[in-house]
C-alpha cells in the first residue's frame, strides 16, 4: 500500500481496532494527538485512514475546488427524519445547491440586523439575571450556557416562535434532552456494523442509549410548519418560493441547524469561562473587565481584547476538536509529500491543527489571548485557525456563534468576576470526545459570580 510510507504505530497498517477502542472510550482526539505529536503531521491511524495537521493539509483536504474532497458516509450518522440536510449532504453538487437557498440567512450582513442582535442581547439579559440570582451561591453554567446557545439559535431560526429555556421549564426540558444525549457507542456500533446494530438494535440498547429527541422532534416538527416567521430568519428562507423543499425537508434542515447551535456554541462558551474563572488565567479575566467597562456602548464586534479572548478560547478548546472525515478524490491525490490513492479516508482534527505547528503557536496548552493581537505571525494563526472547519463546508452559522458569543461575555464580564466552585474537580472539565463534538466530561460547570462594584461609582 503507498499508505505504507506514511508514519504511525505498527498495528494501525493492520487494523482499525485501536482507534475504535479510543473512539467507544470517548477519546479519539487526544488519542490521534498524542500520534501526532510522536509521528508528525501526517499519521496513518489506520489501515485506510490518514489524519493530517498542517496548513498545507487543510487547504487541501477542506478547499480543493472550493468545498474541498466529499464527505464519507459518516455522515450519515447525522441524517434528520431520515433526510439528507445541508450538512449530511456528501457530494458538491447537492450540498452547493442547498446552500445556495441558506447562506444568506447566515451571511454577517444578516446576523446584524437590530431584530435578530436583539433577540441575543435579550437572551444575554436573561442569561445574567440567572447570574444575579446566584450571587451568594453557584450556578451550573453548563446547563444556562447551553439554554443560551438554544434560544439564541431558535430566535434565529423561527423569531417569533424561539424558545425561552433560560425561564421556561418547558423549554428547559428540550434543551436538556438534546445536550444530555448518551448515545455515542450506540450510533458507533450503528456505523460501524450496521448489521449487528439491526439484528441486535433491541438488546444493544439495553447497555448503550439510542439517541431519542421526541421533544426536540416534536417542537421543530410543529414551529417549522408554522408560517409568518420574521424575515430574517432561516424559516423564512425555507418557505420562500426559491427552496423548493417539502416540509419535512424543512424541519429536516431546521432540526439540524439547531442541534448544531446548541453544543457547539454551549461548550465552547463554557470551557472558555471555567478557563477565565481559573487563577492562571485571572489577569486575563481582569483586562477583558477594564476593556469592557472602559468601552460600556462598544458593539460586541468593536473590542480587541474580548475578540482576542474568543480566538484563543476558540482554539484552546474547539467545540468540534474532532476529525472531519473526507476521501480521496478519484484519480488519487497527494498531501504533504504523501500519495494517497482514491477512496483513502483523510481528515483534520482543530485540536491539533492548533497546536501542533508551534512556530506558529508557541506553547500550545496555554491560553494566552495576547497573542491574537500581535500583528507578527497573524496571517499564519489566522491560517491554522481551524474551529470553523474552513473552505464551502465551513461552519456556516460561524458570524451567529462568534455574536452569541461576544454578546454573552460582554454582558457577563462588565458585571461579575467568576470563580471556579468549590465542589468543581479539573477533570470535570475534560474533554469527552461525541461524534464530532467533545462537551465537559462531567456534564457540568459550577461558578461563583461576584458583582463588580458599578463603574463610576455609579
Ligand atoms: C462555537 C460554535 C460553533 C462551532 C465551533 C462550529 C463548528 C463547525 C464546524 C467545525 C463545522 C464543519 C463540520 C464538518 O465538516 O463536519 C460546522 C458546520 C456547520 N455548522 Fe457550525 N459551529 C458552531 C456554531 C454553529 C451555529 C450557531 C450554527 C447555527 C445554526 C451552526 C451550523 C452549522 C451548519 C449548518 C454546518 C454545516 C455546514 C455545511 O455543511 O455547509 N454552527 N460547524
Amino acid at each position: 500500500s503507498p499508505l505504507n510510507k506514511i508514519p504511525g504505530p505498527w498495528y494501525a497498517k493492520f487494523t482499525s481496532l485501536v482507534l475504535k477502542w479510543h473512539e467507544f472510550r470517548a477519546n479519539r482526539t487526544r488519542y490521534i494527538h498524542r500520534l501526532h505529536l510522536e509521528y508528525g503531521q501526517a499519521v496513518r491511524i489506520a489501515p485506510d485512514e490518514v489524519a493530517f495537521a498542517s496548513a498545507t493539509a487543510v487547504k487541501e483536504i477542506y478547499c480543493s475546488g472550493g468545498s474541498g474532497y466529499d464527505k464519507t458516509n459518516f455522515y450519515d450518522l447525522f441524517k434528520v427524519y431520515g433526510k439528507r440536510t445541508m450538512f449530511t449532504t456528501l457530494n458538491k453538487d447537492d450540498h452547493a445547491k442547498r446552500k445556495r437557498v441558506i447562506a444568506d440567512r447566515y451571511a454577517n450582513t444578516n446576523i446584524v440586523r437590530p431584530q435578530s442582535l436583539n433577540g441575543i442581547a435579550e437572551r444575554a439579559t436573561n442569561f445574567v439575571m440567572r447570574c444575579y440570582e446566584s450571587v451568594g451561591g453557584s450556578l451550573d453554567l453548563y446547563v444556562y450556557l447551553h439554554a443560551y446557545a438554544f434560544d439564541c439559535v431558535t430566535h434565529h431560526l423561527f423569531h417569533p416562535y424561539g424558545t425561552n429555556s433560560l425561564l421556561d421549564a418547558h423549554d428547559e426540558a428540550v434543551m436538556r434532552e438534546v445536550t444530555f444525549d448518551d448515545s455515542l457507542q450506540n450510533r458507533l456500533v450503528a456505523y460501524y456494523w450496521p448489521t449487528i446494530h439491526k439484528v441486535f438494535g433491541q438488546i444493544l440498547s439495553l447497555f448503550a442509549k439510542p439517541r431519542e429527541t421526541p421533544l426536540a422532534d416534536s417542537f421543530v416538527l410543529d414551529t417549522s410548519a408554522k408560517t409568518g416567521a420574521a424575515p430574517f430568519t432561516l424559516l423564512d428562507r425555507l418557505h420562500g418560493s426559491s427552496s423548493q423543499l417539502d416540509q419535512l425537508d424543512i424541519a429536516a434542515e431546521c432540526l439540524d441547524h439547531m442541534v448544531a447551535g446548541i453544543d457547539t456554541t454551549g461548550d465552547a462558551l463554557c470551557f472558555l469561562m471555567w478557563e477565565l474563572s481559573q487563577p492562571a488565567s485571572m489577569h486575563y479575566q481582569r483586562k477583558l473587565q477594564q476593556e469592557l467597562r472602559a468601552n460600556p456602548t462598544a458593539s460586541f464586534d468593536k473590542l480587541p481584547f474580548l475578540d482576542a479572548v474568543v480566538m484563543e478560547g476558540l482554539r484552546c478548546f474547539p467545540a468540534i476538536p474532532m476529525s472531519l472525515p473526507r476521501h480521496v478524490p478519484s484519480g488519487g491525490r497527494t498531501i504533504d509529500t504523501f500519495y494517497l490513492p482514491e477512496g483513502t479516508e483523510v481528515s483534520c482534527q482543530a485540536y491539533s491543527v492548533h497546536r501542533v505547528d508551534r512556530s506558529v503557536f508557541p506553547d500550545p496548552d496555554a491560553f494566552k489571548p495576547d497573542r491574537w493581537l500581535e500583528p507578527k505571525g497573524d496571517a499564519e494563526r489566522k491560517r491554522l485557525f481551524f474551529a470553523f472547519a474552513t473552505g464551502g463546508r465551513g461552519c456556516v452559522g460561524k458570524h451567529l456563534a462568534l455574536a452569541e458569543m461576544k454578546m454573552l461575555l460582554q454582558s457577563v464580564y462588565s458585571r461579575f468576576t467568576t470563580l471556579p466552585d468549590a465542589t468543581m474537580k479539573p477533570i470535570d472539565l475534560e474533554m469527552s470526545d461525541q461524534l464530532i463534538s467533545s462537551r465537559p466530561q462531567a456534564q457540568k460547570c459550577r461558578l461563583r459570580f461576584v458583582p463588580l462594584e458599578p463603574a463610576n461609582g455609579k
